[in-house]
């Protein structure tokens, strides 16, 4: 059985499922040490905001298959180091976009009534009606910065409150604001017109301290600004001294640049107009239902060898794109591997061609696919579906990508083309029937094989003598043969054999079979 680490709080729905495919170990509060130790028992890890995976940790997760973030967020996760690790990470990227929404409109109405400071003073024994007036939402103008799920869910519930909105999001289209009846601005007029402001964006090179003491002076005196994002969007010292000086009418924070907060903060001590919650946006019980089942599933179907359908560094495949495309990945992958062995050694540039019915499909994922077959003989089982694209890049192999939707001699085919130290070598491969793979050409000869893990492949002049003087060959050296098949352009011109053997060939076979006369290469191909 598998087994998997969860490191932090996770519904019981979630360890449910798991408990189906593995052994689940629930260690919460681990301290960064404990974890490194923990972790290289463990194939899986599913984790919440609490959990930092860093370099070091990922690194030493030696068994680690997939990272399982419960929530949308995978900035607590060194995405880069997993990718490089060949450890897919997975999130659910919806299930706690209500639950986010809805408390940044809490913090919004929060603000607006003075519901923790009044809560706070009836507690104490008072009755004071005086210090609280509030200020309505209505037709007051709320800015949203990041118009993504949660920001859009936020927008379409201010309009019903009738307030004004404005939005910034340089990524998102006219059409798409048109159609949440949101005003598309500039940041700076989104800073000058909002009596609200909320963030919905992610922490990025760009988006750190977006909101500073420069952006906070040009804002209204009375805005008040919320912040369910991510710590750090806002430069937590210029906005304690603008809410502590009564420069702006306060804010609401519910998520921090280090986490948990500082006992010792300065936002702590910002004064009653300075609401803070301790990162609690995910925090409903649907959300976290939600987000247990969605990224427990993924883990389960990780760990049975199934894909994940919200990968965050690997394309994310929906079960029926899945099953369209299985046969074509394994295909790819096939003829990734034999084109790489035919080449040799370095490869320069690959292109993939997508032919037939499978020339409209997504591609990526093949491509992926064909880079994993053409960098296996070299690095095994270190690439994967995860890492395959980087090792590549970092390779410098250059990947293109055509597409062919009029050759139709099979119902999908694809076609590798690979240039490198050793020229140019080409394979083609389709599928009989749904699932059954051929290859269907090499470097030109037309042939019909059933790929098998053993083969030997021939180039040699197409004469008498040939099939006999390597079949005795083989014979000595007690290799079966299992089917052969000769591909040939014209009659005693160059040919292409390839065998399917059930044994492997010792390598020093292969000098023997090109002195054959009439043979000019041969070349072992295992799958
Ligand atoms: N407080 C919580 O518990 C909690 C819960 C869920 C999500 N979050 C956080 O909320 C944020 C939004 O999540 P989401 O699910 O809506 O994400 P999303 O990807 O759906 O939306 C993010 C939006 O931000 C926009 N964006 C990116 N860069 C921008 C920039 N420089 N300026 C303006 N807009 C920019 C994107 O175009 C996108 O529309 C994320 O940071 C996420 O981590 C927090
Ligand atoms: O795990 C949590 O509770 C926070 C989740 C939230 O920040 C997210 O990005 O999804």
């Amino acid at each position: 059985m598998p087994k998997v680490l969860v490191s932090d709080p996770i519904d019981q729905v979630g360890i449910d499922i798991l408990s189906q495919v593995a052994t689940v170990d629930v260690k919460t509060n681990l301290s960064p040490d404990e974890l490194i130790k923990a972790l290289p028992e463990y194939d899986a890890i599913m984790i919440r905001s609490g959990t930092k995976l860093t370099k070091e940790a990922i690194e030493a997760g030696k068994n680690l298959k997939i990272i399982g973030r419960a929530g949308v967020g995978v900035d607590n996760v060194d995405v880069p180091t997993a990718t490089r690790q060949g450890i897919v990470v997975v999130n659910s990227p919806e299930g706690n976009t209500i639950a986010a929404a809805e408390h940044a409109l809490a913090m919004m109405l929060s603000l607006s009534r003075y519901i923790p400071e009044a809560n706070a003073s009836i507690k104490s024994g008072k009755w004071d009606r005086k210090s609280f007036t509030g200020v309505e939402v209505y037709k007051k103008t709320l800015g949203v910065i990041g118009l993504g799920k949660i920001g859009s869910h936020v927008a379409t519930v201010a309009r019903a409150l009738g307030m004004r909105l404005l939005a910034y999001d340089p990524f998102l289209t006219a059409e798409r604001a048109e159609h949440l009846g949101v005003n598309l601005v500039e940041l700076e007029i989104l800073f000058r017109e909002s009596d609200y402001i909320t963030l919905h964006l992610p922490k990025t090179k760009e988006t750190y301290h977006l909101i500073n003491a420069e952006s906070l002076k040009i804002m209204k005196p009375n805005v008040r600004i919320i912040n369910c994002a991510r710590g750090g969007i806002i430069d937590e010292a210029a906005l304690a001294e603008a809410v502590k000086n009564g420069q702006i009418g306060g804010a609401a924070l519910d998520v921090f640049e280090n986490e948990p907060l500082e006992a010792e903060s300065t936002l702590r001590a910002a004064g009653s107009r300075l609401i803070l919650t301790p990162h609690l946006g995910a925090s409903t019980e649907e959300a976290q239902t939600n987000v247990a089942v969605d990224v427990a599933e993924q883990i389960r179907d990780v760990l049975l060898g199934l894909p994940a359908r919200a990968a965050v560094n690997i394309p994310g495949l929906g079960p029926d794109v899945w099953q369209k495309l299985k046969p074509y990945l394994q295909l790819a992958e096939m003829l990734g591997n034999l084109v790489g062995q035919l080449a040799g050694g370095r490869v320069d540039t690959l292109d993939v061609r997508l032919q037939g019915e499978i020339a409209t499909s997504e591609s990526q994922p093949i491509v992926v696919a064909a880079l994993k077959g053409l960098l296996s003989p070299a690095l095994r089982e270190r690439v994967n579906f995860v890492n395959a694209s980087l090792e590549a890049k970092e390779r410098g192999i250059r990947v293109t990508e055509t597409r062919d939707a009029t050759i139709e001699d099979y119902t999908g085919s694809l076609h590798l083309t690979a240039n490198g130290t050793h020229g140019q070598q080409s394979v083609t491969g389709a599928l009989l029937g749904k699932s059954e793979l051929r290859i269907t050409n090499i470097n030109d000869f037309p042939i019909n094989v059933a790929p098998s893990h053993y083969m030997l492949l021939t180039l040699h002049r197409d004469m008498p003598g040939i099939i006999g003087g390597l079949g005795s060959l083989l014979g000595n050296f007690n290799v079966n043969i299992a089917s052969m098949q000769v591909g040939r352009r014209m009659v005693r011109g160059e040919a292409v054999m390839v065998l399917n053997i059930d044994d492997p060939l010792p390598a020093s076979l292969l000098e023997e079979i090109v002195r054959i006369p009439g043979v000019k290469d041969a070349f072992v191909v295992n799958l």
